[in-house]
């Protein structure tokens, strides 16, 4: 046991509880840990855990996870990182509210078990990563559900749900961001990072952030490639009315919008409701925007005299279009086929704008393309802007991230767009071995663990030939700096005169070849510089700004609004670095998770494992290297001066032997499994339980002693005030007595008046006496009041017959009521009681009142 912890042990001792004995403890620790092993073993029919297998090699591995795909089970872990095989069909729902087997809901629950426990840092995050197609999407919509399930109020509206707002979001992201391609019919074209802002086991806010959405698809996708969801959507499901609005037309072919054989057949009434429950109610304006882009792809040219023309056949497409940016169509004409360009002019004048006319088809392409792509990214900012209006709670909260990429691509070409996401991916998986795993295993090994070497130097290598100071994104940025002419295969030169170096970069084919091929973690791939640098730039012209500006379409100025600096002289590899900066930033201030999305083949057939292309994958993943830290099951950490703090000294002593293995002291903190943690919570609340029922035993024996004891106290000095009341009645009777003794007739100095003078006397003394004693018209009071009255009239004094108590008064004394009274003193619960009845009051008690 590390010395500090006995210190702290030692130190702490008088924390405990002293209700409760060790014998207690012993017999409940034993128990639990009995419960746990028997729960363990009924949760677990087959070993779900890779680490936990006996030999490790990748052979077996693989054969073990080939068969639980056999088996339909698609989840294993692999410590406490989730492996998720792409099923090709919907056996998803054998997991279904079942966490006791690996899934994504297990992971979500352990996400919402340390928010609630204020367990590891304020913010969680899931990463979830994999190849195309391997169901990162997929999964990252799961998770979302599972918090749904989760989260408390679950009975509010579900339009007022902040997380069914957010859920909303999807359906419209994938619309406007998501494409067909040769892996996937819904590809995700951006990558999106979700927070979602949790208070007291409830969603209450949620933010979207985006990553360099794939704007060159909208000018028209590759061959047997789709466009954007939406503009499908659009052409299939509106109204032929609202069509003919938006200058659109279901018979005519839009260029950029092909059908593709695998397209997604995706639903615009979802678009459209997800847009209302996010209350976005610009549908018109989202939907003419849409039109424009269709309309302008439409357009052709042709060159005559070195000038640029509209081609006729495609003239009544500008038509449309400028009709709907409500300008007129010569603008529109002169921004397509004409360029501006500015001088410098001496002195600190302004530049001078020169215009000239596009030399050649290619260039008035170019200026359509550049305009078409412009719109549908700032469409697409503007959205997400919008839907983070929508859902964000200002108030900082702890937040849940579930991070969901784009997939690492290889196609036939790859161009910008690849190498973008493809560099995305490759820090990604960076981060993952290099602060995930490496930092574990230094960390672990600095707490005594002994833990094999893990070689990371790869990742940041690669890292380093894409991003570094002499890289290819070093080389393109340059190139972009300079403005001189080149060519895309003086491009290509460059960067393999200076990377040739690198054991990750190659140039496959000869001189004049415009092809560069990276040696990625997740396989080679071969990339074309052409447009490379033209993509980089990402320049929008000055002149098209303004000529969005000047266009009646007030929707315009919205959405220009929300764009990126245009002005910035950033390239678009800055910019897309330095988002994935911040990304890692935020990463690195949460508990990241990991869910790692598999493809079992790569010809996307359900129930068949290619295990060649399968061992490929988890070897880049890194997926072998978790196996140097199996350590990692210890995923609950305290610092020794919390734990004693939480749990007791007693509470370890008596679990340390049984959850032996449940735990690890290292240097500085002290290391545990969610069993072993959730043991100690079990045992401290049961601990506590008893000595709550101690306390509470000891209290009533208490209370009842106290009881009797006042009981007693009580019954003493009733018995002392009874006997001195019924002293002093006595001799007041006797008081009375005498004074009714007056021989009447034979002393004749005593007068009527004398003897009525007694009389008085005696009822006044009674009077007093009944108040001295306290009369309050209770029960003795009135018992005190009867015994007076019955002893007045026994006297048969002349010529006062009776004599009638109230309370501590004498209400009559010069004659009967004539019919029988009683006086209730205290309310009954019978109506009226307490009074006579009208006819009897003037009989009887007619001087009383
Ligand atoms: N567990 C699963 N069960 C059933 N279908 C799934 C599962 N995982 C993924 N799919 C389906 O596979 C297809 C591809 O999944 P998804 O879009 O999530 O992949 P992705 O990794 O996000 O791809 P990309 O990187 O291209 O966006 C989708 O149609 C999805 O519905």
């Amino acid at each position: 046991m590390s010395y500090q912890f006995e210190k702290l042990l030692s130190e702490n001792c008088n924390h405990n509880s002293k209700d409760v004995s060790e014998d207690d403890f012993e017999n409940l620790s034993q128990t639990s840990s009995s419960i746990l092993r028997e729960n363990s073993l009924d949760e677990l029919p087959f070993l779900n855990n890779i680490v936990d297998l006996e030999t490790k090699t990748e052979e077996h591995v693989t054969a073990f996870l080939k068969r639980r795909y056999v088996n339909k089970q698609i989840y294993t872990w692999a410590g406490q990182t989730l492996l998720a095989i792409h099923p090709y069909e919907d056996i998803v729902s054998n997991y279904f509210n079942d966490t006791s087997v690996p899934c994504i809901d297990s992971i979500i629950s352990k996400i919402w078990f340390r928010l609630s426990r204020n367990i590891g840092k304020n913010n969680q995050a899931v990463v979830i990563s994999g190849e195309s197609g391997s169901g990162k999407t997929y999964s990252a919509c799961l998770a979302m559900k599972c918090i749904a399930r989760f989260q408390k109020n679950k009975k509010k509206e579900p339009t007022d749900n902040i997380l069914w707002q957010a859920w909303s979001s999807v359906p419209l992201l994938t619309a406007f961001g998501n494409a067909s391609n040769e892996h996937n019919n819904n590809s995700s074209r951006f990558g999106k990072l979700l927070q979602l802002q949790y208070s007291a086991g409830t969603i209450v806010g949620a933010y979207i952030k985006t990553f360099l959405l794939e704007k060159s698809r909208v000018t028209g996708p590759n061959y047997q490639e789709g466009n954007f969801h939406i503009f499908q959507q659009i052409l299939e499901s509106v109204d032929d009315d609202t069509l003919a609005n938006l200058y659109l037309n279901k018979d005519t072919a839009y260029k950029i919008a092909p059908k593709p054989e695998n397209y997604l057949k995706s639903t615009y009434s979802e678009t459209v409701k997800s847009l209302k429950i996010l209350n976005i109610t610009e549908l018109n304006e989202i939907l003419t925007i849409l039109a424009i882009i269709l309309n302008l792809g439409n357009i052709n040219f042709f060159i005559k005299n070195e000038n640029g023309y509209i081609a006729k056949d495609s003239y009544k497409f500008l038509i449309y279009a400028s009709k709907l940016f409500q300008i007129d169509s010569d603008n529109l004409t002169q921004l397509l086929v004409t360029k501006t360009f500015a001088a410098k002019s001496k002195g600190n004048k302004r530049d001078t704008l020169y215009t000239s006319p596009c030399i050649n088809k290619e260039e008035c392409k170019e200026r359509r393309n550049c305009l078409m792509r412009f719109l549908y990214n700032n469409l697409f900012l503007w959205l997400v802007e919008r839907i983070n209006e929508q859902i964000y709670a200002p108030e900082s909260h702890k937040l849940i991230g579930i991070l969901d990429v784009y997939g690492f691509e290889i196609f036939d070409t790859n161009t910008f767009e690849q190498l973008c996401i493809n560099y995305a991916n490759e820090r990604l998986q960076q981060y993952f071995v290099n602060d995930h795993i490496l930092k574990q295993r230094n960390e672990l090994v600095a707490e005594g663990f002994s833990v094999d070497d893990i070689d990371t130097t790869e990742y940041s290598i690669r890292v380093g030939l894409l991003d570094g100071p002499v890289s290819v994104f070093g080389i393109l940025n340059e190139e972009c700096a300079m403005k001189r002419f080149n060519t895309d295969v003086f491009v290509n030169i460059r960067l393999a005169d200076t990377l040739r170096s690198s054991k990750y970069f190659d140039t496959p084919g000869n001189n004049f070849s415009t092809c560069f091929v990276i040696k990625h973690f997740a396989g080679n791939v071969t990339y074309d510089t052409k447009t490379m640098l033209y993509k980089n730039r990402d320049k929008v012209p000055e002149e098209m700004i303004s000529f969005l500006k000047d266009c009646k379409f007030p929707f315009l100025e919205c959405m220009l609004r929300s764009s990126n600096d245009t002005s910035s002289n950033k390239t678009l590899l800055n910019k897309f670095t330095k988002s994935l900066d911040n990304l890692m930033q935020t990463l690195n201030q949460s508990d990241v998770h990991y869910v790692k999305c598999l493809k079992p083949n790569s010809f996307q057939i359900r129930g068949y494992l290619d295990e060649a292309y399968f061992i490929q994958q988890l070897r880049s993943n890194g997926i072998f290297d978790i196996f140097k830290l199996h350590f990692q099951n210890f995923c609950i950490r305290y610092n020794f001066e919390r734990f004693i703090r939480k749990f007791s000294k007693k509470l370890y002593n008596c679990l340390q032997n049984p959850l032996k293995s449940e735990f690890h002291l290292g240097k500085k903190y002290i290391y545990l499994t969610e069993e072993g943690y959730i043991a100690f919570e079990l045992l401290q609340y049961i601990s506590k339980s008893i000595a709550a029922r101690k306390i509470q035993k000891y209290w009533w024996k208490h209370r009842e002693r106290r009881n009797r004891a006042a009981v007693t106290i009580q019954e003493f000095f009733k018995r002392i005030f009874f006997k001195k009341k019924r002293c002093s009645i006595e001799n007041f009777i006797e008081l009375s007595k005498m004074s009714s003794d007056i021989p009447l007739g034979r002393d004749e100095s005593l007068t009527s008046t004398t003897s009525e003078n007694y009389f008085a006397n005696s009822c006044r003394k009674a009077e007093e006496y009944l108040r001295a004693h306290q009369f309050n018209r209770n029960y003795e009071g009135e018992q005190l009041s009867l015994t007076l009255e019955k002893h007045f009239n026994s006297l048969q004094t002349k010529p006062f017959k009776r004599v009638l108590f109230s309370g501590d008064h004498i209400i009559s004394y010069n004659r009967l009521a004539e019919i029988p009274v009683r006086l209730h003193l205290s309310k009954t619960c019978i109506p009226y009681s307490n009074l006579l009845p009208k006819s009897e009051l003037s009989k009887g008690l007619a001087d009383i009142f």
